[in-house]
């Protein structure tokens, strides 16, 4: 178990963590979100044991995780991070990268070991490139191999497929999770993309002014966030005023509907794919729903809330 009590930070005169406590169960994976600047990459580095705290306590398993003050060399053996500048080594192969941190003493095993990594992050073709040629996603991809060579016990990473064309995250993404609950890995993984937290996270953190606003379950936040920072982090959401109730609403929950309470003139619509993604000005107020066709700006229309979130 990874235990943070009351922790706290700071780089040069102002706390960038603040007063930060929660737990992380072996083999959990806790998905940090906020917006830029709040703290998630602070508090990954602290985890790790980069700096040092002002005060609180990083525990693994009842043991202290120490800062430099007390480690000459920062980080523990049993914790990988994947830091955003992917620290690879430029001048060696795609596959001596990944292997870097594995014994040379069974070789075979070392050999099988990086071919399995190479698969998973779909890099086996570049095995034998020095990672100087190779693109940003790809380094990305390496480094995440790299990490999970060892196979640590705790996982940091940091925004670890913003890199990634669409093509390839999902399925990446798919592999490396499935991966880390197989092994029961814990992983902490700061990110601005709603779908690591919603669709692979077991809890996800709000963070906002380096704290913790709130810990829960994804469906949870999602389906009920208690503000509009919350819901803002999972895309775009209304603030609709109904029987003098103030409601957020995500684009999904209004509908087109002749006989809508809302009366609204359509302002642009923007072709997302399986839907176009509407805004529309309702008096003083902007809001967005989706709907299944174009609609032109200047259109009068009625929208009607519809009371479900999923
Ligand atoms: N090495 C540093 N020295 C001084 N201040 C720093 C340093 N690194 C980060 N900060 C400041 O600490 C705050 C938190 O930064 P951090 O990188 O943890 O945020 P973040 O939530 O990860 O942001 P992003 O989502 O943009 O990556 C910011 O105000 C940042 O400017």
């Amino acid at each position: 178990m990874l235990e943070l009590k009351d922790i706290t930070f700071t780089y040069i005169d102002q706390a960038v963590i603040n007063g930060l406590s929660f737990v992380a169960e072996q083999g959990q994976n806790i998905a940090v979100i906020g917006e830029s600047g709040c703290g998630k990459s602070t508090l990954l580095k602290l985890i790790y044991g980069l700096y040092d705290l002002d005060s609180g306590t990083i525990n693994y398993n009842g043991n202290p995780i120490l800062g430099p003050k007390y480690n000459l060399i920062p980080g523990e053996d049993y914790i990988k991070y994947l830091a955003q500048d992917f620290d690879l080594m430029p001048y060696i192969t795609v596959e001596e990268n990944v292997g870097k941190f594995l014994s040379n003493i069974y070789r075979d095993k070392k050999k099988a070991r990086v071919q399995e990594l190479l698969e998973m992050v779909e890099m086996t073709e570049f095995a034998k490139v020095k990672a100087q040629y190779l693109s940003g996603g790809q380094q990305q991809r390496v480094a995440l191999a790299r990490v999970l060579a060892l196979e640590p016990q705790i996982l940091l990473l940091d925004e670890p497929f913003s890199q990634i064309d669409a093509f390839r995250k999902n399925a990446l993404r798919r592999n490396v999770f499935q991966y880390l609950k197989k092994k029961k890995i814990t992983c902490i993984i700061a990110t601005h993309d709603s779908t690591d937290a919603l669709s692979f996270s077991d809890e996800t953190i709000v963070m906002q002014h380096g704290k913790i606003i709130v810990k829960d379950a994804p469906q949870n936040l999602y389906r009920s966030p208690q503000n509009k920072y919350i819901a803002s982090l999972f895309g775009e959401v209304n603030e609709l005023e109904l029987n003098g109730k103030l409601h957020l609403v995500y684009p999904h929950q209004l509908k087109l509907d002749p006989k809508g309470k809302l009366k609204c003139v359509v302002q642009q619509s923007y072709f997302k794919g399986g839907y176009y993604l509407v805004e529309a000005s309702s008096g003083s107020q902007t809001l967005f729903f989706e709907n299944d066709t174009f609609l032109p700006s200047g259109a009068s229309i009625r929208l009607e809330f519809l009371n479900k979130t999923a």
